[in-house]
């Protein structure tokens, strides 16, 4: 019986989780989408002011509720030194975000070489 409805309730109440990484160059804006989308989704948060964000040295972690859905937002830092730690991570996720500054025409090519890198790994 407690099965039945331990189940009948997760059903009802409870979301799919899906964790998604958020990768990019560093200063490619990753943080920043991450904080808009919790301020556009998450009705009760009180987004904090852009210009108080910093490089990622580790993680943010951010989630977001979309329908049934719950998105669990992994924001890694995007420093050349840290690129080796996406990997790390890439097999945990279900979903890629991968953030590109399109108005940064120098770096664009260093960008898609560190896209290439967890997929090659
Ligand atoms: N104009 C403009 N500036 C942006 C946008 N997104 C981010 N920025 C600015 O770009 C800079 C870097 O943004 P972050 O969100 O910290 O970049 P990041 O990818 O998280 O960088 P790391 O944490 O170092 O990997 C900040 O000064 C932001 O305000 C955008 O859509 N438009
Ligand atoms: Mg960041």
């Amino acid at each position: 019986m407690y099965t039945l409805l331990s189940g009948l309730y997760k059903y009802m109440f409870q979301k799919d989780e899906y964790c998604i990484l958020i990768l990019g160059l560093d200063n490619a804006g990753k943080t920043t989408f991450l904080e808009q989308s919790k301020t556009r989704f998450n009705k009760n948060y009180k987004g904090m002011s852009l210009s108080k964000i910093t490089t990622t040295v580790g993680l943010n972690i951010g989630t977001v509720d979309v329908g049934k859905a719950r998105l669990m937002f992994w924001d890694l830092g995007g420093q050349e030194e840290l690129q080796s730690l996406w990997d790390k991570y890439y097999a945990e996720c279900h979903g890629v975000i991968y953030v590109i500054d399109s108005t940064d025409e120098e770096r664009l090519s260093e960008s898609k070489e560190a896209f290439d890198l967890p997929l090659h790994s």
